[in-house]
């Protein structure tokens, strides 16, 4: 794309001079998931062999190319550190089974663990949330595999004793800890023992952009929704210290507002520890990633309402 002009606010592309995309070689200075994403649906319709370094490796992108491959794309190496992808002048249809959603099935993970329950689930991959079946069993929970794809988590009081332990955690690309289990992981440090640092180190602006609420920041708007509900969480920069319960202490039930997907559904778990009633407002954030999460939490006996319709029925 040679000289990319911007008008009115939008970017106008042009490939190759109207003769459409060509393949060559790119190396991408950090592993996005989106830019990954992007040229690998573009490679695979560009005239020519393109070859992708440092690419992204997390279950979504290699699912992508499972479904690409199954269009008729020549797509080698998705899940490793480069692609090779053989352009194709066309593609044609196929069928696609989603990968089970790892982050959800995450945050009922945690929400075993923050309610001191035994959840157990399916379909679950277990080697795409290895780091957060680490850092639960670190924790004290007791995490079984029952087949391929079940997962029982257990944190009931019988087996972890009055609380879970608290622990530390960095979010890096896959196979690390995914920044979007980050915000339901604090609520759950939140209530456990000890202290705990969290370092965001994929999305900057989550943690360390707007100190203070110069603009919108979704860590420390979080952050301060979680305190409303008696969460100890001190910022600095990219890094949360997360001070646990200590005797007597316990977070407590509170109107709190969601404002992203993660951080909302972090409120959620965080209201299923809370003494009292939690009433969380903008929950349309939360549903555009958790079907009917109301209807799943009351499946597991949780006290809860919606009090609003889902505003874009799934
Ligand atoms: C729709 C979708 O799939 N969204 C996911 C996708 O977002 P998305 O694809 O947007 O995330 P990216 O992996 O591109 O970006 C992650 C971070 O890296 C930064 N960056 C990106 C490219 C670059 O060249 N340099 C750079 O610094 C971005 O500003 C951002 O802070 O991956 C994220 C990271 O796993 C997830 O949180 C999102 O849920
Ligand atoms: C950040 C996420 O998605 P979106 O970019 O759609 O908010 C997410 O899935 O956690």
């Amino acid at each position: 794309m040679n000289g990319t002009p911007k008008r009115d606010g939008k970017v106008q592309a042009n490939a190759a001079n109207g003769k459409g995309l060509v393949g060559g070689r790119f190396l991408l200075d950090y592993p996005s998931v989106g830019a990954t994403e992007t040229l690998m649906m573009a490679a695979s319709l560009a005239d020519g062999i393109t070859v992708l370094s440092n690419v992204a490796k997390e279950p979504e992108v290699v699912d992508l190319a499972r479904f690409l491959i199954d269009s008729g794309a020549s797509i080698e190496g998705a899940g490793s550190d480069n692609l090779v992808i053989r352009g194709k002048s066309q593609l044609h249809g196929s069928e696609c089974v989603i990968t089970p959603d790892r982050i959800e099935a995450g945050t009922f993970m945690l929400a075993a663990a923050i309610t001191h329950s035994c959840i157990s689930m399916s379909p679950v991959i277990p080697s795409h949330i290895s780091c957060l079946i680490d850092k639960l069993s670190e924790a004290g929970c007791k995490i079984s595999q029952f087949n391929q794809h079940t997962l029982e988590v257990s944190a009931v009081p019988t087996y972890i004793g009055d609380n879970l332990k608290g622990f530390d955690i960095r979010t890096s690309p896959f196979p690390g800890f995914p920044t979007d289990l980050q915000p339901q992981a604090m609520a759950l440090l939140a209530t456990c023992t000890g202290s705990s640092l969290v370092v965001e180190s994929v999305f900057d602006k989550r943690m360390s952009h707007a100190i203070g609420l110069v603009s919108f920041c979704p860590l420390i708007w979080i952050v301060r929704e979680l305190q409303k509900l008696g969460a100890r969480i001190q910022v600095c920069g990219r890094t949360a210290l997360v001070f646990g319960k200590d005797k007597g202490s316990s977070l407590h039930g509170s109107r709190v507002f969601a404002s992203d997907l993660r951080g909302g559904v972090s409120l959620v778990l965080a209201g299923l520890a809370a003494e009292g009633t939690t009433e969380i407002n903008n929950i349309a954030h939360i549903d555009r990633g958790y079907e009917n999460i109301d209807r799943k939490l009351q499946h597991l006996g949780v006290d809860i309402q919606r009090l609003t319709p889902v505003a874009c029925p799934l």
